[in-house]
């Protein structure tokens, strides 16, 4: 029999490297097997068949073959688990998950509406035409590409997926859609559904296991050729696969959070070069590192509108916020004859903050370092732990009743609304109203029947969906967003203030608002004229002066731990460690304290992400057992979304 090398899929880091084992003719590469390692039994991932015994071992046979990935799978999971500063069982487990058998009834399978036949536009305008030809061109050079497809809200770009989508299949080729998040795409995944019927699987987090291993069988089968998902479907087990198409590329849920840290925008690059497909970059706003390194497709224009105007408001001439005279009076036109607006505030709760008059103090969670906020429940609450508190009557620091609340969140802009314009029909979209499941549908679907209308709500309500009929769109407090200490607060208030716009106006003479104490503000000057170039053009500029992305990459190590020094220390053993490494190492400094533990970071900038992020990884490997005993514990992210 021949001999193979297997990854076991472990956790242990001692055990991350491939084992030898016979394995029966006709298992390849990607074969997901049943193996022994030492006294238990686990899942291996076959990398190589035809391998050489180690000397003076006797190799072991494998057990059952349970599941067979694509092979260009087994090198994209290993190359994540080397860049991101993973373990190879980590990096497998994403594209060889575990299938669970079914257990006793099971559900009925995921409700498929075989819709075919939605009308396809009659003709492209020039440009989709272009950017249709240049994606299929590559499809029969069968060399690959990575576009950037730029073009405002409404633009047309969803055909340009569907016409390459298209183009894929008359090729025999499959095509990967990536959303940020599937609950806010509906519309994206509805067209898709038209226009390809049964051809196409969705894969999000919300399917059910017997929903899930559905899909992911119809996918590996071959019948569906088409998959539309969130983050993880660049892990589909598609063979063949021609075009991935990332939409929103701007977005940060591309990113995921917890080990392996991987970025799908970033494993969909991967995975097109591996397989010698096109990779394509959808957004109205895309990432500088996006504009800098890719081959641009444009859209110039809107089709049907014309963008809206977008005026900025001074708040430091304007009284009354958080709804200004401006703001006012628009929203009272609405009132008198009917509309929608939407109104964009990034925080939940009644108040921010609440801060004593006589003392100056202003409550804060006792694990976390961060002010607690004022909900209309009656409490205040920790955005990041979830602990929450009756308001005091008094300052718990120095007794005095004199508590007033800083600045507004959604829950009172609603009770703004209600007071000034009764008229309008409020409707609010956070991640308060958003928790109960089918929730978020029912807030969009009521906000779409409404006809005089305010859609009140943090980022969300910037995102994706396109609504009829609304006229104004309003960012209540533009300034928080810019004052964060993030390299990415331009590009994000520039995002935001973007895509928010392209929400209203679609099918009226739209108009937005934006409430702000720096009108002269970079983002919102070019946001203002609607220039994406000209914006990404300085903040590329900016960035290099101060070697961020894209010049050069980030990576950062954040400790944790139970003492206010332990994590600094730990830290500048680290540091001490990179010396060999061409980076630029800022830090160790202090980060907010979280759910009671201390915590701080290293930035490192680089040209090297891997070969710094492997030696940090070596270098806390190597220091596990100490960290462990000093309940510390060390994180390295390559290519963070902020900072
Ligand atoms: N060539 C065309 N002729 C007529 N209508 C078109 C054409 N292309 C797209 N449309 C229509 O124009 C509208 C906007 O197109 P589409 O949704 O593809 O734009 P988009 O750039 O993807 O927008 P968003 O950034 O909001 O996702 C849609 O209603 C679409 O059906
Ligand atoms: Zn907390």
């Amino acid at each position: 029999m021949p001999l193979a090398s297997v990854y076991p899929l472990v956790s242990t880091r001692a055990l991350a490297r491939p084992f030898t084992y016979e394995v029966p003719d006709g298992v390849g590469k990607g074969a997901v097997v049943a193996v022994r390692l030492g006294r238990s039994s686990t899942r291996g991932v076959v990398a190589e068949v035809g391998v050489e015994a180690p000397s003076g071992i006797s190799p072991a046979a494998v057990g059952k073959v349970l599941d067979r990935i694509p092979p260009p799978l087994v090198d994209l999971a290993l190359w994540i688990a080397d860049y991101y500063g993973s373990t190879p069982a980590r990096a497998l487990e994403l594209v060889a998950p575990l299938r669970r058998a079914p257990r006793g009834t099971r559900p009925s399978p995921a409700e498929r509406e075989s819709l075919a036949g939605e009308p396809e536009p009659g003709s492209l305008t020039g440009e989709q035409r272009t950017a249709v030809a240049r994606i299929t061109t590559a499809f029969d050079e069968g060399c690959g590409a990575h576009l950037l497809l730029v073009g405002p809200t409404g633009s047309g770009k969803t055909e340009v997926y569907l016409q390459a989508c298209a183009a894929a299949l008359e090729r025999g080729l499959g095509t990967i859609v990536l959303v940020p998040e599937i609950a806010l795409a509906p519309q994206t995944v509805g067209r898709f559904r038209e226009r390809f019927g049964d051809t196409v699987a969705i894969m999000h987090s919300a399917l059910g296991e017997a929903e899930r291993r559905d899909e992911r069988d119809r996918i590996a089968s071959g019948e569906a050729r088409i998959v539309v998902g969130a983050r993880s479907a660049v892990f589909a087990p598609m063979r063949g696969v021609g075009l991935i198409v990332v939409d929103e590329e701007h977005d940060a849920a591309f990113k995921q959070e917890s080990d392996p840290r991987y970025d799908a925008r970033t494993v969909a690059a991967k995975r097109a070069a591996l397989e010698g497909a096109v990779a394509v970059y959808g957004s109205a706003t895309p990432r500088p590192e996006s504009w800098a390194r890719l081959e641009r497709i444009e859209l110039s224009v809107r089709i049907g509108a014309p963008m809206p105007r977008v005026r900025l408001v001074d708040l430091r001439r304007e009284a009354g916020y958080p709804l200004s005279a401006p703001l006012l009076a628009e929203l009272g036109r609405l009132a008198d004859r009917g509309g929608k607006a939407i109104l964009l505030l990034n925080r939940r709760g009644v108040a921010p903050a609440l801060h004593c008059r006589a003392c100056g103090v202003s409550r804060r969670c006792g694990s976390c370092d961060v002010a607690l906020t004022l909900h209309r429940d009656g409490r205040l609450h920790c955005h990041h732990c979830g602990f929450s508190e009756p308001v005091p009557e008094a300052c718990p620091a120095c007794g005095s009743s004199q508590l007033a609340q800083i600045g507004a969140g959604t829950q009172r802009l609603e009770t703004e609304l209600e007071r000034h314009v009764p008229e309008l029909e409020r409707i609010r979209l956070d991640a308060d109203t958003a928790a109960e499941p089918g929730a978020l549908r029912a807030t969009i679907e009521r906000f779409r029947a409404a006809d005089r209308a305010v859609l009140i709500g943090t980022q969300m309500v910037a995102k994706g969906h396109h609504f009829a009929g609304v006229e104004l769109a309003a960012v209540v407090d533009a300034d928080t967003g810019l004052a964060l200490p993030d390299f990415r607060a331009e590009e994000r208030t520039f995002q935001l203030v973007t895509q928010l716009a392209g929400r209203s106006g679609r099918d009226a003479p739209g108009l937005v608002l934006v409430q702000t104490f720096q009108p002269e503000a970079t983002p919102l000057r070019f946001a203002q004229r609607h220039d994406v170039a000209g914006f990404l053009a300085e903040e590329i500029e900016r960035r290099a002066a101060l070697a961020y992305p894209p010049l050069r990459h980030l990576v950062t190590v954040v400790a944790s731990g139970p003492d206010a020094s332990g994590p600094a220390r730990l830290l500048r053993e680290v540091r001490e460690g990179l010396a060999s490494v061409d980076a630029q190492v800022l830090g160790p400094a202090p980060l907010l304290r979280l759910r009671g533990r201390h915590r701080a970071q290293l930035v490192a900038k680089t040209s090297e992400p891997r070969r710094l992020a492997r030696q940090a990884a070596a270098l806390l490997a190597a220091a596990g057992p100490a960290l462990r005993k000093s309940g510390l514990t060390a994180v390295v992210d390559v290519d963070p979304q902020s900072l």
